[in-house]
């Protein structure tokens, strides 16, 4: 297993977030994490990417324990994109390079240099080198950020919410891309999303989450209607179109009062 998830329990101060969340993924494979707001799945990736310390349980990656492993190893393996994106001064070809800081000894290197505009070429984003991050929109921004994770050429990415500022073409065409840098150099990835129907076209494996604990984990069986209601509150009916499956949302069930 690339990834093995024991137990994780997360408190803020004045919150409980978490409680003994368990999973394991295995090199290659696309997982979404789906939920509620509030759950806590932006927790969890921090808490996976060492953003967080955990206080109880323990997360391994390769079998190492992820806060007894040495910083530069880690930040060579796992490539981590928070759901809002700085901004800064940085030109989209430095932003990007940034990527590379755990592969780059001294200075950056011509091979550094090349992944960078090949990284910016399979995005289209050529035109877009020289431009300042502080001059960019919302999605533009949330492509550079791909790129600089893609840049980094990680074994684990983690990925919060990474096409919510994207137009429905980008969307589609991010996730696309992304499923094929998994395939083609077995990168793993787990994407916390909120469309149900996009996890079910990008997704291996299914993470459901509901107020910090997992209701299901597994394939696309776990998006059954019962689950669907257990997270959401909404009754939803799962098709099958051309053996594809599709989740349409029947009705509001939530109780206003
Ligand atoms: N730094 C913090 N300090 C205290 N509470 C926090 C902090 N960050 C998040 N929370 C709370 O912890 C809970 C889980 O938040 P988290 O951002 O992990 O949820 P989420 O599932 O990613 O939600 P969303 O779908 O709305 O992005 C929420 O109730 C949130 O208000």
């Amino acid at each position: 297993m690339l990834l093995e998830v024991a137990g994780v329990s997360f408190n803020y101060p004045s919150k409980a977030v978490l409680n003994n969340v368990s999973f394991k993924v295995a090199e290659g494979e696309i997982l979404a994490i789906l939920g509620n707001n509030g759950a806590g799945k932006s927790t969890l990736l921090k808490c996976l990417s060492r953003n967080l310390k955990i206080k109880k349980g323990a997360v391994y990656l390769e079998g190492q324990e992820i806060f007894r492993t040495n910083l530069r190893w880690f930040a060579g393996k796992v490539g981590y994109m928070a759901q809002r994106q700085e901004v800064s001064r940085l030109t989209v070809f430095d932003a990007v390079l940034v990527g590379r800081r755990p592969h780059i000894r001294l200075e950056a290197t011509q091979k550094d240099l090349e992944v960078v505009e090949e990284v910016l070429k399979i995005l289209e984003m050529e035109e877009f080198a020289l431009r300042f991050l502080d001059e960019l929109s919302g999605g533009e921004l949330q492509k550079v950020a791909v790129a600089r994770l893609l840049a980094q050429e990680p074994k684990l990415l983690l990925l919060d919410e990474p096409t919510s500022n994207l137009d429905l073409r980008h969307q589609y065409e991010i996730l696309k891309l992304l499923k094929k840098f998994a395939r083609e150099r077995k990168m793993t990835i787990i994407a916390i999303l909120h469309d149900l129907n996009q996890a079910l076209r990008f997704a291996d494996k299914f993470l459901l989450i509901k107020d910090g604990e997992i209701v299901a984990f597994g394939d696309e069986k776990v998006l059954s209607t019962e689950n669907i209601y257990q997270v959401y509150g909404i009754k939803a009916i799962v098709y099958k179109i051309n053996n594809v499956p599709v989740v349409i949302p029947q009705e509001l069930l939530i109780d206003a009062g």
